[in-house]
């Protein structure tokens, strides 16, 4: 038992989960399992540049590669970031989409589009905005290109200066075209019009056949997107399964999902268990 009290074995709490294991166990080379990084493949960590992947997820991965159909990283991070904190480089076949779905890394080669006007906009009025309302020292901002995550955890009390910070940072985002993606103590400026549940669907109309069996594992609110897209695919009659890597930070994956594992060490047991099974 785990220290959210919850058990780290593949089995579904639901029946529609449970369908998507049998299908995805059945047919593994044709299956397709996502994943999100920080908070699922990676502990959550005070340092945004310090986050490194759990020392088996990348073990874990490499040895599905082989066995299923695609394993793609759906992530807030920059993609080629997440492939290095990950230890991912050298995963066969792995695709890591990155800053929600806009970046493709892939064997290397990493596509980016130019970030839009509005990131530089937001760059050069965030501090104004941290100066002027007073924000904690300790609020940080990562610069990640195409988008700009305004970071509180490090704050004595992180919840009460993001909420702070929330009406601001909206209207900066309207003034710039940008949106605002709310994470683990985390107010991302970013492009809009893509998302994780976007993303994994465009992922899966690139590929040749339709899969046997989706997967999807995520801790925070931005992979809801990507549950969301599970949902609509099993309306569809695809199989699918939605594992929440659980935290007592973000509760609202839990609710939703199929499977719920005990943080990053949880996905890892998961997927060790799963190899054991396939
Ligand atoms: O989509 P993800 O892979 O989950 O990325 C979402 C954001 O994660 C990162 O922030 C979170 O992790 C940090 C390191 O553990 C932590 O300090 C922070 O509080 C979390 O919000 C990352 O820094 C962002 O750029 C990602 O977009």
């Amino acid at each position: 038992m785990s220290n959210t009290g919850q058990v780290n074995t593949p089995r579904s709490k639901t029946t529609a989960g449970a369908a998507g294991l049998d299908a995805l166990r059945g047919a593994p080379s044709g299956a397709v399992l996502g994943f999100d990084f920080d908070g699922t493949l990676a502990p959550i960590v005070p340092d945004p540049a310090s986050a490194r992947a759990h020392p088996g997820a990348a073990p874990a991965l490499a040895r599905l590669a082989p066995q299923v159909g695609a394993l793609v990283i759906i992530t807030g991070r920059p993609a080629a970031l997440a492939v290095e904190y990950g230890g991912l480089e050298g995963i066969d076949g792995l695709v890591v989409l990155g800053q929600y779905g806009l970046e493709r890394w892939e064997g290397g080669e990493l596509v980016t589009p130019e970030p839009p006007p509005g990131v530089a906009e937001a760059r050069a009025k965030v501090p104004e905005i941290l100066k002027a309302s007073g924000a904690p020292p300790e609020v940080y901002v990562e610069d990640k290109g195409q988008a700009l995550a305004v970071h509180t955890r490090r704050c004595a009390e992180p919840q009460v200066a993001l909420d702070r910070l929330r009406g601001l940072l909206d209207a900066l985002a309207e003034r710039t075209g940008l949106a605002v993606e709310p994470g683990r103590y985390v107010l991302e400026l970013r492009p809009p019009g893509m998302d994780k549940g976007k993303a994994l669907n465009d992922f899966l109309r690139s590929r040749a056949s339709s899969p046997s069996a989706v997967l999807f594992a995520g801790d925070d609110l931005g992979d809801l997107a990507a549950y969301d897209a599970i949902d609509a695919l099993r309306e569809k009659g695809v199989p699918g399964v939605k594992v929440c890597s659980g935290s007592t930070e973000v509760t609202a994956l839990a609710d939703r999902a199929d499977v719920v594992v005990d943080g990053p060490a949880g996905v890892v047991a998961f997927l060790e268990s799963l190899l054991t099974s396939l």
